[in-house]
């Protein structure tokens, strides 16, 4: 698995501690920046790995900003994308089971790094169910056209 990631300044830390978490587990990343602590637009970093996952080449992506919200916003305005915020494990199992999530976004003004390891690795494990939820899918997908 190919993983997309990038921050903004609100996120620069907890960027850094997922890209340890994925080096760890041997698990393929891209870092999308910010490479600088600067003050950055979110939208700016957002758009690259989403559109990086929406193409293909990536096949998910973990979006860091202070709150995970405006990240989240903008990545769900690029079609294919379906960007879950999440603070909990139990959210983390349920968007990839129900949601098929592409990405996953985080604040780090939200959540500590042990609790964000923790959904990180339960994000990356988890599998879609389909079933009943694929019908749901496609109802998002019509929902770009
Ligand atoms: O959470 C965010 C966007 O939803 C950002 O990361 C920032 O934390 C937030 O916009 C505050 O911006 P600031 O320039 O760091 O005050």
């Amino acid at each position: 698995m190919k993983i997309a990631i990038s921050s903004d300044h609100g996120g620069n830390v907890l960027r850094k501690d997922i890209m340890n978490l994925l080096d760890e587990s041997g698990i393929e990343y891209k870092d999308f920046g910010p490479q600088t602590d600067d003050s950055v637009d979110y939208p700016d970093y957002a758009k690259p790995v989403a559109d990086a996952v929406a193409s293909g080449e990536y096949d998910r992506g973990i979006l860091i900003c202070g709150t995970g919200i405006g990240m989240s916003i903008a990545a769900n305005k690029v079609k294919g994308i379906r960007a879950a915020l999440v603070h909990d494990v139990f959210s983390a199992k349920a968007t990839r089971g129900h949601n098929d999530s592409n990405i996953l976004a985080m604040g780090e003004r939200v959540v500590g790094p042990g609790l964000a390891r923790e959904i990180v690795k339960t994000w990356l494990a988890e599998e879609f169910e389909g079933g009943r939820h694929q019908n749901r899918i496609e109802k998002i997908s019509n929902l770009e056209n």
